[in-house]
């Protein structure tokens, strides 16, 4: 057992600076900052303005990883690590990490603020409640369904098709019983009653749009444009059509401002948007990472999962409006490669803590395919080890070798034991890939190629497919994108994040597999088309041990449990 305190333990001992000394640190003055209470705040939309103004001067570093287990193995720990070893070595350096989901904090993986030595701080305010911003997108989510049965109860002008009607509920919880659900029943003066049911917050467009939207004003026009519906002759229901889109914007207008925080060596932090990855683009907002661009030379931030999600919906999808990264660093664990070298699905963590040098080994295969992917998308890759308590040298040893004999920079990181100097040499091999100037990205399909086209590139060279197969209701999909013109758009696919494949148990690099896509549909606000593969749902469930069960606060308001 790792002798480190609990994260929360660590977050409760840190002494925090106050948040004008952080902002301080990006050359932001007083008044750029709207104070959330001493350690967290918002920029002004002036800051924002002026930020846009100075223009992307900094290097973006992207942090992916490989096939993750379902605890995680390191992504947000080693971009906080790695913000902070490049503190240590005198840069000026922030980093970029989305907010946290109740969802998980109450089910299996705890919170998203990092961990040990390596975290954003105050670690309760950003798993809980935050700056509000997860709150506002719930409400305005769930306003639109409210003006939409409305419009329905109250003569239904626009003629919309009950059975059609795609924007179901959303709450930051996870709640399987929510996933099929049925409104509007007790008579007339509810009705008409429909089916219906909840996504978790993350998976709402609205926390998509929230993200790729570069000001208010675009971000009314995105929200404008989400359908939320079919007629009864097929035609897309906006949330134009519903009248809803000033309310919506109004209810979001703090929301899409960049909230500050800093690291627990007060290195500034930037909190902002949370949608995950496999059900969504997995990435924080473009205006924190434009933000953090304009006022640092390095601006580390992390995308969902491993590099066949996050990585990869951040290239095709974000790098087209935002900046594209100068180097990518992939995340390894022993323990991750372990569960792949056994083959092991579900992840039995009894079994990978023990120490097993060959099947580390043996799980190498699906490291080098990220990598592989990584190069392909024209980037220097850096592989960080990130290191648990218990992992043996022999463990860390082969995959350092392994990288050693390909060439591929790799370091350990032991951030999340001691913090910024655990990532110095991660740093050091950072900082040269990104001086390298090598960096020169290629997304893996044009958006004039077609939806299928689109779809069966990423499926191949990024997933390793042998083929795709899109069911009827898929292909009649396709039809009817192509129809609405919605087929210039990029796609985002909704994958397992457990398997390159569409199938958690397939460990490894899957091959001789199809990727089966079951349906698609706009996401006309965000600007990408979703497609939907394998059962992954818009609502996760909790487990028969949800995290919740050992959340509790004192008397004196003190919070234990949260990690
Ligand atoms: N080196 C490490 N030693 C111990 N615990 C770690 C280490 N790296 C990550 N963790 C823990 O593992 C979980 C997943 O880490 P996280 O950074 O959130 O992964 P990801 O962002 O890839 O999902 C978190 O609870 C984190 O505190
Ligand atoms: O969207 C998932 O993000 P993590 O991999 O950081 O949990
Ligand atoms: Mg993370």
């Amino acid at each position: 057992t790792s002798e480190i305190p609990s994260d929360e333990a660590i977050a409760r001992e840190a002494t925090l600076d106050d948040i004008e000394t952080v902002a301080a640190r990006l050359g932001l003055a007083p008044e750029d900052i709207e104070r959330y209470g001493s350690n967290k705040a918002k920029l002004t939309q002036d800051a924002v303005d002026t930020a846009r103004e100075r223009g992307r001067n900094g290097s973006l570093v992207l942090v992916t990883g490989i096939t993750p287990t379902p605890k995680g193995e390191g992504k947000t720990v080693i971009s906080v690590g790695l913000a902070q070893g490049l503190s240590h070595l005198g840069e000026n350096v922030a980093v970029a990490v989305r907010e946290p989901s109740l969802g998980p904090v109450f089910g299996i993986k705890g919170g998203a603020a990092g961990g040990g030595y390596s975290q954003v701080l105050p670690m309760e305010d950003i798993n809980l409640h935050f700056t509000g911003d997860i709150h506002a997108l719930t409400a305005a989510h769930n306003l639109v369904s409210a003006m939409l049965d409305a419009h329905v109860h109250h003569g239904n002008e626009l003629d919309i098709d009950v059975d059609r009607i795609s924007w179901t509920r959303s709450l930051d919880v996870n709640d399987r019983a929510l996933r099929e659900t049925v409104v509007g029943l007790g008579g007339s003066v509810n009705g008409p009653p429909r089916e219906d049911g909840f996504g978790i917050t993350a998976a709402s467009e609205l926390m998509a749009v929230l993200c790729l939207a570069s000001d208010l004003a675009d971000l009314r026009r995105r929200v404008g444009r989400i359908v939320v519906a079919s007629d009864r002759d097929g035609a897309p229901v906006t949330v134009d059509d519903i009248g809803a889109t000033g309310a919506v914007s109004a209810l979001l207008r703090d929301a899409l401002r960049p909230n500050l925080v800093q690291t627990i060596e007060g290195v500034p932090a930037f909190v902002h948007g949370g949608p995950f990855a496999n059900i969504a683009h997995g990435t924080n907002t473009l205006v924190a990472d434009d933000v953090g661009l304009a006022y640092t030379d390095y601006l580390v931030t992390e995308a969902g999962f491993g590099a066949d999600l996050g990585a990869e919906k951040f290239l095709d999808i974000v790098a087209r409006e935002g900046a594209a990264p100068e180097t990518v660093v992939v995340v390894a664990t022993v323990r991750g490669l372990k569960r792949h070298g056994l083959d092991m699905w579900p992840a039995d963590f009894d079994v990978l803590a023990k120490p097993d040098p060959d099947a580390v080994r043996d799980g190498l295969p699906n490291l080098f395919h990220h990598v592989n992917t990584i190069r392909d998308f024209g980037l220097p890759v850096v592989v960080a080890v990130n290191r648990f308590p218990d992992d043996t040298d022999a463990e860390v040893d082969a995959i350092l070798d392994a990288c050693a004999n390909r060439e591929i920079p790799a370091a350990v990181s032991t951030a999340h034991a001691e913090g910024g100097p655990g990532a110095a040499e991660l740093a050091e091999l950072v900082r040269e890939q990104v001086e390298s100037g090598q960096a020169n990205l290629r997304p893996t399909y044009e958006l004039d190629d077609s939806l299928r086209e689109k779809i069966t590139a990423v499926a191949t060279r990024v997933y390793g497919a042998a083929d795709v197969t899109f069911s009827k209701q898929a292909e009649k999909d396709l039809g009817r994108l192509a129809e609405q013109g919605f087929d210039s758009l990029p796609v985002c696919l909704s994958k397992t994040p457990y398997s390159l494949s569409d199938d958690a148990s397939n460990t490894g690099v899957p091959t001789d597999w199809t990727l089966h896509v079951r349906e698609l549909y706009p996401a006309a606000g965000a600007g990408f088309v979703v497609a939907l593969t394998g059962d992954v749902m818009t609502m996760p469930g909790l487990p028969a041990h949800p995290a919740a069960l050992d959340i509790d606060v004192d008397d004196d308001g003190t919070i234990h449990g949260l990690f």
